[in-house]
């Protein structure tokens, strides 16, 4: 069987904000009916690229292309699901309600609700008001809320930030699930032990694509199964490269 497609790719992308370049010339694929783990310290450019895939950041240079059409192309709407970190959730509507809400806007049925509902753990909260949920349980609804559209790319922004241990192995199991059915995931975390869970890990940092590799590339090349301290190794030899061709230019 010949490969999928790439469901992303990105052609020499750069992006900068004001006078800041934020990402410097990327040049990456991701494929379809995987998880791929956008891993990178805080500030590394994360948030901005997966704004450039869903389409609403502006690119300075470069292209990114999903599904074979430029990001933010209207064709991809009912595609993308983008679960962003401040919670795009209605506070004074029901966890259903708010669910229900943004199915019927791309054709989602009673079932698929419930479904979605069920999927972040949520059925027993249903009829709460979002307002009155703790912090991990209003970010499950903006999850729920990009689960309910089946899209076909689905980009989540440190989805598991503020879950306990056994919400998010339930989740990754989830997302496993849903890329063995097809789903293509774009996974940020800043919890390296998370990148164990995908199945091709792109490293950003300062705006630069340090590598591209699976996790076991990654232990292997940092010289650890911990992958922290595997990363922790990267940065620190890219660290030194830049040392020395500073002192070499
Ligand atoms: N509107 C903006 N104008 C100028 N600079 C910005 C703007 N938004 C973000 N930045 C800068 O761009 C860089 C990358 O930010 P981004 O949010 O993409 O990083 P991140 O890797 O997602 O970080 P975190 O993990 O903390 O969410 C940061 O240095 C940030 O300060």
């Amino acid at each position: 069987m010949s490969p999928a497609p790439a469901t992303i790719e990105a052609t020499e992308l750069h992006i900068s904000r004001g006078h800041t370049k934020i990402l410097r010339g990327l040049d990456f694929t991701v494929d379809s009916g995987r998880i791929t783990g956008l891993l990178g310290p805080s500030g590394s450019g994360k948030t901005t690229l997966m704004r450039a895939i869903v389409g609403v950041q502006r690119i300075t240079r470069g292209a990114v292309t999903v599904m074979g059409s430029p990001a933010g192309s209207a064709s991809l709407r009912h595609d993308v699901g983008y679960v962003t970190q401040g919670a795009s959730v209605y506070g004074d509507l029901s966890v259903e309600a708010n669910v229900r809400y943004f199915g019927a806007m791309h054709g989602a049925t009673a079932a698929d609700v419930t479904e979605a509902i069920d999927a972040v753990g949520l059925a027993p909260l249903a009829r709460q008001k979002a307002a009155d949920l703790s912090g991990g349980q209003f970010s499950r609804v903006s999850l729920a809320c990009a689960l309910v559209a089946h899209p076909k790319l689905l980009i989540l922004d440190e989805p598991t930030v503020g879950l306990d241990p056994v919400l998010r192995a339930e989740l990754w199991e989830r997302f496993a699930a849903m890329a063995a059915s097809g789903t293509t995931l774009l996974v940020s975390s800043h919890v390296m032990e998370e990148a164990s869970h995908c199945s091709s890990l792109l490293l950003l940092r300062e705006g630069l694509l340090l590598a591209q590799l699976t996790p076991a590339e990654l232990a292997a090349r940092g010289g650890s199964d911990d992958l922290e301290r595997a990363f922790l190794t990267i940065i620190k030899a890219a660290d030194r490269g830049e040392a020395e061709s500073e002192v070499a230019s």
